[in-house]
């Protein structure tokens, strides 16, 4: 059956009132749709290779190649019409457990018997971190050094632990274009690093999922390393065009060897929670049904132990390695700042914009 002009006009304006958002890559072909379905194949200059959002565009509606007309207005009222389906609001009767989690604050911060913990709390995008994340967990971490807490945990909210640096960081430029992205950039990595670097407190990670990028790296520079059997450690830094952060290009040989950290740092290589635990960047693993039970537990009663002994002790095992560890940050944040800048991350992260890479 051939699709009128107005039915076209109609799931036009039905996109509009969708309840829920349906995600980048839908609203990507839906883009590219409504360009080919209007205008005809693409034949408008490609944008530069800094324009990311208009490239990733573009990609899209030329990907369409010589589709007719008629054809993608098919595509796109059926696509439309799929969700409109989907989107429909739960009925009553739809259990809560089946409900998605309100996604509010992107980081939820509590402190409650001796413990601060500070939440990664944007699930559905497995947590990737936010320009702004990263500016509240520097404060949420200054406000820990000198709370009432023994302990201090980082985790995350949902089935991942974190996904890394939020790709779509790249995308947010300022007037000052790409080189003052990548300034700032290298500003706010020292910076929340660098807290981390002097942490007074004891600082535990409980790695809830799969953890990928900055969230794996800086976890050399936490005291203990908690995570279920569910958990991977991804440092895919090659793959991005991109380079080792978090002091892991120093403190990752000296957990696990030069050729174990190449391994992950160079080459991207995934580790199980079990490989991770067997190369000491992990403390303990625990089985997944029983993870967050055993976890909070242990975490409930070492908090329980003089706090200022714990923080003596803490930093006299960093001591030594403080300068050093600011002059690697250092120097990693600057290597990272020209990363930013080369084709060979600027096309990593076009290619995951426009979904066609997947790690
Ligand atoms: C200023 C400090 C800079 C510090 C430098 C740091 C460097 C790094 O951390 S490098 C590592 C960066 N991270 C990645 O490259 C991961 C990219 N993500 C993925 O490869 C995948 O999303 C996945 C393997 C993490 C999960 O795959 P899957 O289970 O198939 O789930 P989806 O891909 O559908 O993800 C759901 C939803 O979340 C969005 N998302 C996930 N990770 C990121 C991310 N890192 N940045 C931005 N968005 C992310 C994903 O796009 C999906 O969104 P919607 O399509 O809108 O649903």
């Amino acid at each position: 059956m051939r699709t009128s002009q107005k039915d076209f006009n109609d799931a036009v304006s039905q996109v509009k009132l969708l309840k829920e958002d349906p995600g980048n890559e839908v609203k990507l072909k839906l883009y590219a749709l409504y360009k080919q379905a209007t205008e005809g194949p693409c034949n408008v200059p490609k944008p530069g290779m800094l324009d990311f959002i208009n490239k990733t565009k573009w990609d899209a509606w030329n990907a369409l190649g010589s589709l007719s007309k008629e054809a993608a207005r098919q595509k796109y009222v059926d696509l439309v019409s799929s969700l409109s389906t989907s989107s429909k609001s739960p009925s009553p009767e739809t259990p809560a457990a089946d409900r998605k989690p309100p996604e509010g604050n992107s980081l939820v911060v509590t402190s409650e018997d001796g413990i601060t913990t500070i939440r990664l709390n944007r699930p559905t995008k497995k947590n990737a971190l936010t320009t702004q994340m990263y500016h509240d967990i520097i404060a949420a971490l200054q406000a820990a050094s000198k709370d009432e807490s023994t302990i201090t945990v980082l985790t995350g909210s949902g089935d991942y632990y974190c996904s890394g640096n939020d790709l779509t960081n790249f995308t947010h430029l300022s007037a000052g274009g790409l080189e003052e992205m990548a300034r700032s950039g290298e500003v706010l990595l020292r910076d929340f690093v660098d807290c981390l670097i002097d942490f007074p407190k004891p600082l535990v990670a409980v790695v809830n999922g799969p953890a990928v990028g900055i969230s794996v790296t800086i976890l050399g520079l936490f005291d203990v390393v908690y995570a279920t059997d569910r958990a991977t450690f991804h440092t895919p830094f090659s793959h991005l065009g991109q380079s080792p952060e978090g002091c892991s290009s120093y403190t990752f040989p000296k957990i696990m060897g030069s050729s174990k950290a190449a391994e992950m740092l160079l080459f991207g290589k995934k580790l199980t929670a079990q490989e991770a635990c067997a190369r000491g960047l992990v403390t303990e693993v625990f089985p997944d049904g029983t993870f967050q039970k055993e976890v909070w537990a242990r975490l409930k009663a070492y908090s329980k132990l003089p706090p200022n002994a714990l923080r003596i002790s803490k930093q006299i095992i960093r001591k030594q390695e403080k300068e050093k560890l600011h002059a690697v940050n250092a120097e990693e944040s600057s290597v990272l700042r020209e990363r930013w800048l080369s084709d060979e991350c600027m096309n990593a992260i076009a290619s995951f914009l426009s979904r066609k890479a997947k790690l």
